[in-house]
Order: structure tokens, then sequence, then C-alpha cells
């Protein structure tokens, strides 16, 4: 369980009712999630129980939360299934709980689908495609703040812990990407405000229909091509050996081209954007692993299924 931050039941409650989502009933911090504190609430208003989810951030500051919480709120207002901010009475969807910024959203129904069929696939990939062209109207700019030059940051940073074949393929894959991102190629690929971590826990299904998509604080203009990538690396995958599965390839670029195709140039970048997304994920577990942060209880992701995951792709170029 990731909470890093005790929310009182005062403090809760207090929120609640400043939000006008009714008296507070119940708060329970939420297993799982690595990167913030979060909470399901549920409050009664006129004798209705609703269910909420109070997350506290632990490292995006109050500068960098409005584009997360606006495309959220953007999204929503355009009938994409995910969590939409609740606002206080002057209209402020950023709050602040125990110092912390922090926003309510309301809790979407069903249950992640860890083993994925083709069927859940395709609807993934019908989603990712309409988000996209949802987001392309959105008016505010935020960089992937795990991109590029995150990567170049942090892999210095992580190198020191690493074997030598480790240390090896990172800094190849890293010149890779960044000679990749030079190329007119690259630079001219379609782009918006893109999810990049929407992996299988960060959807849900209710009786096999996707009920809605969540946790967009890693969200940022990037390209298309690379939130296509990052989605295929974690639901098209067999999480062994991460060996691409073919029927759920098919059926995820299918869905997501049968909304939006793919340009010419994004065909022939795929292979080097899921080198990127697997390059991404291993860094950041990594960084996680050895540069671990304080918390009630958290279970850093594995990051050698993401190396495992980069050799994969490397095999299949
Ligand atoms: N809007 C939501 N609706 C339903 N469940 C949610 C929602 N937001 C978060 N959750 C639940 O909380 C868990 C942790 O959230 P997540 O956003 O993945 O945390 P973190 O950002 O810390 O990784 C999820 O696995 C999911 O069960
Ligand atoms: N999906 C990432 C980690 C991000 O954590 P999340 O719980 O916020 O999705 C990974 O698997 O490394």
């Amino acid at each position: 369980m990731a909470v890093f931050t005790e929310v009182g039941r005062d403090e809760a409650a207090d929120l609640m009712q400043r939000l006008g989502l009714g008296e507070l009933v119940d708060l329970r911090g939420i297993l799982g999630g690595i990167e913030n504190t979060n909470y399901f609430v549920t409050t009664e208003r006129d004798g209705e129980r609703r269910e909420w989810v109070l997350t506290l951030f632990e490292r995006l500051t109050h500068a960098q939360l409005p584009f997360y919480l606006y495309l959220m709120q953007h999204l929503a207002a355009k009938g994409i299934p995910v969590p939409d901010p609740q606002a206080d009475a002057h209209g402020e969807i950023l709050h602040t709980v125990c110092g912390k910024p922090a926003a309510v959203v309301n809790r979407l129904p069903g249950a992640s689908v860890l083993d994925p069929t083709p069927a859940h696939c395709r609807q993934l990939g019908a989603l990712l495609a309409r988000m996209h062209l949802a987001g392309q109207d959105y008016d505010r700019e935020q960089p992937n703040l795990r991109g590029l030059a995150w990567w170049n940051e942090t892999v210095p940073v992580i190198l020191p812990h690493l074997e030598p074949a480790q240390a090896a393929l990172l800094t190849a894959e890293l010149a890779y990407q960044n000679h990749i991102a030079a190329t007119p190629a690259y630079q001219g690929l379609p782009r918006g405000p893109v999810h990049a971590d929407l992996f299988r826990d960060n959807a849900l299904f209710e009786d096999d229909r996707l009920s809605g998509v969540f946790d967009f604080y890693f969200a940022g203009c990037d390209t298309w091509l690379f939130d296509l990538a990052v989605c295929l690396n974690d639901w098209c995958i067999d999480l062994t050996s991460g060996a691409a599965d073919p029927a759920r390839t098919h059926a995820l670029l299918e869905a997501y081209e049968s909304v939006r195709p793919l340009t010419a140039a994004e065909r022939a970048l795929l292979p080097a954007m899921r080198r990127a997304g697997a390059l991404r994920f291993w860094i950041s577990r990594l960084w996680d692993w050895y540069l671990p942060r304080p918390a009630a209880a958290l279970q850093p992701h594995d990051p050698t299924h993401f190396e495992r995951v980069l050799r994969a792709r490397l095999a299949e170029c």
C-alpha cells in the first residue's frame, strides 16, 4: 500500500463538505499505486452514498498539476470515461490537504483485468485513439516530464548501480533514442496530450466492458505513437518473457486504427517508439528501486521486467 501521508477523518470530512459532496461516511487508504497517496472516500448526500478518490500528490507540484486535472476535466466533458476532478464553490479543482496538493475525483466502476484477451485490447485501442482525438483542442501545454530530458538526467544517476551488460544496454539505447528524437521523421509525428502510463492496472472493466481509465499523473504533451507504444508494451506482451502476443497486438492496433489510422511515418517509427516505451519504464523502475522514497508501505516494481521488454523489442528489430 502506498500511503505516504496519513489523512485524518476530520480533514477529509472538511474537504468533502467544501466540495459540496456531502457527509463523510468512510475513508480507506488504497492498496496499490506507487506515486501518490490515495484514499477511497464514501460520502452521503440527500440519502445517497457516493464514492470518490482523494489523491495527495507526493512529487508533483501545485504548478504542474493543473495540466493533468484540467486534461481529465476536458476529456470527461467529451465523454471519455476518465475521472472528473471536483470543484469547490470558486470552481477550483486543485486543493490542499495536509499541506500537499490534492484532488478529489469520482470513483470509476469496475476492476482491472490483469490478464487481458484480444477483446479487452480492442476496447483499449479504440479508447486510446478517441482520447488522442479528444485531446487535440486541449489548450494547456506541459511536456512529458518522464520524457527524453528526464531519461538523459536520470541514467547517469542509476548507471553506477548496474551490471556492466545492463549499463551498456541502457547507454546504447539512450543514445539511439537521442538520435531518433533528432530526426525530421520523429519531429513531424502527430502529437498532443497523452496518458503515457496506460498500463493494465490503470484501466477498469465492468462485465468485460471498458468502464474507464485513470491515473493521468504521468500525462504530458508527447507523440501519440509513444502513448500507443506504451500500451502495446504492457497490454500485448507475455509478462514473463516480454515477447509480443500477435493476437492482442493485432487487436489493439486494428481498433486504434479504426478510429485514427496511423501515418506512414508512424508505422515506420513504431518499433523505435516501442523501444522508447520500454526504456522509459526501465529507467523509472531502476530509479525507484535504487533511490526509493519513504512510504508507509511501498513495493517498487521489478526493473528487470522492462529490461526483458527492451531486449525483446530489440530482438524484433
Ligand atoms: N478514479 C478512480 N476510480 C477507481 N479506482 C481508482 C481511481 N483512482 C485510483 N483508483 C484505485 O487506486 C489505485 C491506485 O491508484 P493509482 O492512480 O494507480 O496510484 P499511483 O498514482 O500512486 O500509482 C488503483 O489501482 C485503483 O484501484
Ligand atoms: N506503470 C508504471 C508505474 C507507474 O505506477 P502507477 O501505479 O502510477 O501506474 C510501471 O509499471 O512501472
